[in-house]
């Protein structure tokens, strides 16, 4: 290991994390993905305290935007050599299967989640790995709309982070029993989901700027846009409503809170359930790379490979 911003460890076998370091990037750069202690605060802490946790949660997953420059690309080339070479040399004689986020991996972070549009580019080169390898895109969002955006019939779809699985609609390929595949294991939740959908959007129209996404297993509320002030305001309304659903639970992106389901279901327990399904359950012949950017992304990243894909601190697009 002599790379000093990129760490790689194998502590279990056909097991590596890759992790760029934020040092190389300028020092006003906040860590993307702090080791949250919310929970906690949360835990032990009155009404106004558990407000507080969030917004500082809120605050400190919402890096700000910074401009790429020329010594960066040469940073981000080495570091792209030296994962290229290890994921080579960790793949020897296994399978590899490819699990890849959408948001701020395939598609660039913007205001408007309805106009996260990946680029052509990106698209062919996804059509390209997943001519090669199992590929499964797996998201928060509604799959539906997932596969809207990334148009490729190859591929799984794991979407509402996790809750609905599909298998590729044309082709049977690396499914062992050739049966067609849809898990759904949230799917009693469906009207409650809907429900705080609608409750939601209802409520949330005295917070300019809050978008409420439906992501069918899952709901998003979303603070991009929404001033700061109003953080606090807009996560006491969220809590409020959800006092209503205890079997629904919020959790945090990238200025979206996130309402789910209590069931013991996140990206992780799908990328195990995908390799189960692709006969690939405890074994060695496999190499599980994940690529993912989102606090949501690391339930998976404790299944296989992963990488944080850093593209916002390389992009000098909003994020
Ligand atoms: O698991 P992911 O594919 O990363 O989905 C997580 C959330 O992604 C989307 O929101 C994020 O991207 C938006 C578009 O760039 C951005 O406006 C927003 O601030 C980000 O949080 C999606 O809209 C959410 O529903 C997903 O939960």
């Amino acid at each position: 290991m002599t790379n000093q911003n990129v760490v790689a460890s194998d502590a279990k076998s056909s097991r590596i994390r890759f992790i760029v370091r934020k040092s190389i990037f300028s020092p006003a750069v906040p860590n993307p993905l702090p080791a949250p202690s919310l929970a906690k605060k949360i835990e032990t802490g009155g009404a106004a305290a558990k407000t507080n946790a969030w917004v500082d949660s809120m605050r400190d997953s919402s890096p700000t935007r910074v401009k790429s420059t020329a010594s960066l690309s040469e940073t981000k080339r080495k570091i792209l050599g030296f994962m290229f070479e290890q994921i080579a040399n960790a793949s020897k004689g296994k399978q590899i299967a490819m699990f890849l986020d959408y948001d701020g991996t395939l598609s660039p972070i913007v205001e408007d989640p309805d106009r996260a549009f990946m680029t052509n580019e990106m698209r062919e080169a996804v059509r390209d790995v997943a001519r090669c390898f199992p590929t499964a895109i797996v998201t928060g969002r509604c799959r539906d709309k997932i596969y809207s955006f990334v148009k490729l019939a190859g591929l799984y779809y794991a979407g509402s982070h996790g809750m609905d699985i599909k298998g590729p609609s044309k082709s049977q390929k690396y499914k062992k029993d050739h049966q067609a595949l849809l898990f759904q294991p949230a799917s009693k939740f469906l009207p409650m989901i809907d429900e705080v959908y609608k409750v939601l959007i209802e409520k949330t129209k005295s917070i300019c700027g809050a978008k409420v996404e439906n992501n069918k297993f899952c709901v998003s509320v979303h603070f991009r846009c929404v001033e700061e002030k109003m953080w606090a305001a807009l996560v006491e309304l969220v809590r409020s409503v959800l006092n209503d659903y205890p079997k629904l639970r919020l959790t945090q992106g990238r200025k979206v809170l996130e309402i789910r389901p209590t069931i013991k279901w996140d990206k992780g327990k799908a990328l195990e359930f995908l390799l189960e399904s692709l006969g690939y359950a405890n074994s060695n012949d496999v190499l599980p790379i994940y690529i993912g950017d989102d606090r949501t992304d690391e339930d998976a990243f404790t299944v296989c490979i992963y990488i944080y894909h850093y593209y916002y601190y390389f992009n000098n697009k909003v994020i």
